[in-house]
């Protein structure tokens, strides 16, 4: 059975002003969202969730239902249905506590976005989409070479980052098209070097920080 999204909601039901606030931050396989999210926690007050990697633990709990599922979505590098990832993250939300959420790598289609429109746009305050901008030569490489340190990720291969693209640029680029035509995208060229991406980051973070 999927997880039942509106189970708790009245609980997270809260005020315009106590909404957390959420950024999204998407880019292709490899364009450094994770790197770049856990430079953020460690200069402002974020916390950082990771869609891929909370379907990576929930594949690996013992007994989940959803764990063989997930598996083969990975390795070929579908979109998991959102009633799961959305699961996940709500409750990740929830359990925080926090005031301020990165979500990394969602929402990665319209059935992603959906989903959380329908379930997560009354309690929570989405501000921005993080773009990082990178070319897939670029994201190739680098996801080769987390392979090859040991990543142990299913996906660090040339057959799945293939197919990986092609579902970021079928299925996840209208998302971020969609969210620039709401003059809400903040985009960053990430084939560069990490201190000419953070330098571009504090530009965006420091104001945001000091606005909200
Ligand atoms: N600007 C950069 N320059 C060089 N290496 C980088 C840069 N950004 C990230 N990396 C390295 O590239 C690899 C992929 O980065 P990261 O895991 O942050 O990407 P990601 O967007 O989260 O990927 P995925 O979508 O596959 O989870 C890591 O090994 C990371 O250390
Ligand atoms: N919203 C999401 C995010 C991730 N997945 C699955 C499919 C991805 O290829 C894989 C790895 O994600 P990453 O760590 O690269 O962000 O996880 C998904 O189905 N839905
Ligand atoms: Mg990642």
């Amino acid at each position: 059975m999927l997880i039942p999204l509106v189970q708790g909601i009245r609980k997270f039901a809260m005020s315009a002003a106590q909404k957390p606030q959420i950024v999204f931050v998407l880019g292709a396989p490899g364009s450094g969202k994770g790197t770049i999210c856990k430079n953020i926690v460690e200069n402002y007050k974020f916390i950082h969730l990771s869609a891929g990697d909370l379907l990576r633990e929930e594949q690996n709990t013992e007994g989940s239902e959803h764990g063989d599922m997930i598996k083969e979505y990975i390795k070929l590098g579908k979109i998991v249905p959102v009633e799961i990832t959305c699961g996940l993250l709500k409750k990740a939300i929830e359990k925080s506590g926090a005031s301020r959420f990165l979500v990394d790598g969602f929402p990665r289609n319209q059935n992603n976005l959906d989903g959380w429109e329908k379930v997560m746009s009354q309690c929570v305050d989405v501000k921005f989409v993080l773009f990082l901008d990178c070319s897939e030569e670029v994201c190739t490489e680098r996801c080769l070479n987390r392979g090859a340190q040991g990543s142990g990720r299913t996906d660090d291969n040339l057959d799945s980052l293939k197919k990986r693209f092609n579902t970021y640029s079928n299925e996840t680029m209208p998302i971020i098209k969609y969210y620039e035509g709401k003059g809400m995208v903040e985009r960053v060229d990430s084939n560069r070097t990490l201190p000419e991406i953070f330098e571009d980051i504090k530009k965006i973070f420091t104001p945001f920080i000091s606005q909200s």
